[in-house]
Parts: C-alpha cells; structure tokens; sequence
C-alpha cells in the first residue's frame, strides 16, 4: 500500500500569467489519482481542500492524516465527502458498514474517526474520488445516491453543452460546514462543460474528469481569469484545482463526466458571476 499527499501552493492571477504548460500541470493538475491498493491525495493551499483517490484492491484502505495535519485523527477538524466511480464498495464508518454502489458516496461529518474503504471484487475494484474541507461542527453522516441527487438539466445540443448536473450535497437537501459536490454527465454528441464559463470569487472548486466516450478522448481545461486563460489537456482520471478568481470549463474531444466539489465562503450553488461570451479572451 502506498499512500502520498502532495502539497500545492495557491497563486495569484500574475504569478500563473507566466507559467508555461509544465508549470501550469505542475501547479494545478493532479496526474494520477486511482493507482491499485493506494491512496493517492494533493492538499491545496486554496481553502485547504484535500481531493484525490481511495482506491482498495486487495485490502481494505484506511486514510491516516494526524502528523500532517497536526491533529490526532484525519477528521478532527474536517468533513469528507466521496463519490465511487469504480466497482461496487464498502465504506466502514466508526465500525458501521456501508454498501457503496457505483455512483454513490458519503458525506462523513466532523469527529468520525475511522473510515475504512474496500471492494467488493479485486477484478472490478471501487475506486473512490474523496474531497475533504475544513470544518467546525459534526453534521451528520449521510449517504449519497446516485438516483437520489437533484438532477439539474443544463445546455442544449445546439450548444453541444447538453448535460447533466447531479447535485449530491447541496445546502437545500443536508447540511456541510463547507462542502459542496456533486457529478455532472455530458451526453453522446456534447462537449462543453460549464458553458457559458462562470467564476465564483466566493468558492474554489476542484474538477475531476472521468468516464470519457472513448479511449483517446482529451478534455482541454480552460482556467484563469475570463480575459487571460491558460488550458490544461486532461487524461481520463485526471483532477484540477480551480482558484476562486478563475473560470473553470473544458471541451472534450467526446462526451464525459466529471466530479466537481466546491469550498469556500457560502453554498449558494447558483452565487456564480456569469463571463458573457465576448469578454472570453
Ligand atoms: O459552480 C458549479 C460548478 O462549476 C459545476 O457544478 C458546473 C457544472 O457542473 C456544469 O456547468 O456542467
Ligand atoms: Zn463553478
């Protein structure tokens, strides 16, 4: 088992203007993420998200953050939410085990002391994509359900934008100190995510691109701000930090999905400051 947290820094919009494509993937992007009987996790200095992979194959994996994070357990002073997008799971929660279906997920409040990830099949493993932000008060574990997120309808294929958004934690259905997050599919034929771009200077958000159309599909990330943006090319399994002064869209060589998760100042999901076309540059 290995497990490796890599830290990023945070940046001003001046400081990236002069980063070339190295630097940018360096800085933003996080290049693996599912890696067999690891797990695999980058701590952003942007509101001090923790985002990555779970990803138990043989044995069931427990993530072990104090000396890190200066506490005696990971979830001390922090709430955690997942989504599975592999095989079917299990989630032991303080001794409680859960079922985790493909396209479920948790959200572990404040206090919980031990969360044990496993598979249920070595050959068809869980693989899931964990996000954890700061906290101050226990809210109360929940599980996510797939069926049972708020479906948002969004774009159209005119646009080739048509898509989905799926809502799992939303401050209109359970309570999170800070946490938002949710899974947002494309359908055959579209390409464009969150567009029309917006920024949320009150928010950052991390995307995690998955489930593309085909084996070589790319998604070009677009970031920065609205009249300088820099992209990034995305493989499949491949996770961005968004800083809160920066749009955050991409266009796919096919159609895909990805798992997006905010942090920051309020969860009014709809707080966005909408880029008009034109002012794009
Ligand atoms: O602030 C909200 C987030 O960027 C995403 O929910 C946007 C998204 O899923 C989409 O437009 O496709
Ligand atoms: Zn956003």
């Amino acid at each position: 088992m290995a497990f490796n947290m890599t830290t990023q820094y945070a940046h001003s919009p001046e400081d990236i203007d002069h980063y070339n494509t190295d630097q940018m993937r360096e800085q933003f992007l996080m290049e693996k993420i599912f890696s067999p009987d690891d797990i695999l996790l980058t701590y952003t200095y942007n509101d001090r998200m923790i985002f990555g992979g779970v990803t138990p194959v043989h044995a069931p994996l427990e993530i072990k953050l104090d000396k890190e994070l200066g506490v005696k357990f990971f979830l001390e002073r922090r709430e955690l939410g997942f989504i599975n997008i592999g095989g079917a799971g299990t989630v032991t929660i303080d001794g409680d085990e859960s079922a985790i279906a493909p396209h479920d997920g948790f959200y572990i409040g404040m206090g919980t002391q031990h969360v044990v990830f496993n598979s249920i099949d070595p050959a068809n493993p869980a693989k899931f994509y964990v996000v954890s932000t700061p906290a101050h008060k226990t809210y109360p574990n929940k599980k996510l359900v797939y069926k049972d997120a708020i479906a948002m309808p969004k774009g159209d294929q005119e646009h080739m934008n048509k898509r989905v958004i799926h809502k799992y934690i939303d401050a209109s259905t359970m309570q999170t100190c800070q946490l938002q997050m949710g899974y947002t599919v494309l359908e055959p034929g579209n390409s464009w995510n969150t567009m029309p771009a917006h920024t949320h200077a009150r928010r950052m958000e991390t995307y995690l691109y998955c489930e593309f159309g085909a084996a070589d599909t790319r998604v070009s990330y677009f970031m920065g701000t609205p009249e300088n943006t820099k992209h990034i090319w995305m493989k499949q399994d491949q996770a961005v930090v968004n800083p809160s002064y920066s749009i955050h869209c991409g266009v796919g060589t096919t159609n895909y999905a990805f798992i997006w998760a905010m942090c920051g100042e309020n969860q009014t999901y709809d707080d966005m400051d909408q880029v008009a076309m034109g002012d794009l540059r």
